[in-house]
């Protein structure tokens, strides 16, 4: 487009969370989790895509400059699929590719929204018997949690929204959004 913004970017009706706003987070992120693992040898980091992808690019590089060694992992799940609500049933896509047993990992996501995906991904990560898993989410929704569920450091609480941009998708698009947003309504229901 002739003022720079690209036709999906228009889709958006406004901005939640800046560029800059995320940039900001991850690095203050990373310090707190440098300074509470000051002593792990190495941190396994596990990524969930599709959505995380964005997040623990940026994590795992700022995590890395002031942190011990970081591992990256990665799983894919999804229980959206093509909607804006969970379905409630978590499907893995693609699996870890190593033994985690005895492993500090740690979790990282883009979004706890009704808190399902995270809540079954711990309870796997369990049973692959790490020694401990904690959880680094981009985004929160507090009024949208469906279960309780342990999220040790969360950039921003934001409303029940659905959201897009920043590795967050709705159907596939938008992901590639360097911020996060909220369509305009128009855009639902667009085939
Ligand atoms: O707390 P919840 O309500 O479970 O929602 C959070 C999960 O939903 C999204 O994934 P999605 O299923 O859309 O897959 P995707 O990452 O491939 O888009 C998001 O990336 C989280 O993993
Ligand atoms: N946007 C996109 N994907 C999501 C969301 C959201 O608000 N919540 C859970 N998955
Ligand atoms: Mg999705």
């Amino acid at each position: 487009m002739a003022d720079g913004t690209t036709w999906h970017a228009s889709d958006i009706d406004h901005v939640i969370i800046s560029e800059e706003q995320i940039r900001e987070k991850t690095a203050e992120l990373a310090k707190q989790v440098a300074a509470d693992y000051s002593d792990a040898e190495s941190i396994l980091l596990v990524g969930v895509l599709k959505g995380a992808v964005m997040f623990m690019a940026d994590f795992a590089r700022a995590l890395g400059r002031v942190g011990p060694p970081v591992e990256l992992e990665f799983m894919a799940v999804s229980s959206y699929g093509q909607g804006t609500t969970s379905s409630g049933v978590v499907r893995i896509l693609k699996d870890l590719d190593r033994d985690i047993a005895g492993r500090h990992v740690i979790v990282v996501e883009d979004i706890v929204d009704s808190g399902l995906t995270l809540s079954w991904l711990l309870k796997y990560l369990q049973s692959r018997s790490a020694a401990q898993v904690d959880v680094v989410a981009l985004l929160r929704k507090p009024d949208a949690l469906r279960v309780n569920v342990p999220v040790r450091y969360v950039g921003y609480d934001i409303p029940s929204e659905f959201v897009v941009g920043y590795g967050l998708d709705y159907a596939e698009r938008y992901r590639d959004l360097p911020f996060v947003g909220v369509l305009k309504p128009s855009v639902y229901g667009r085939g």
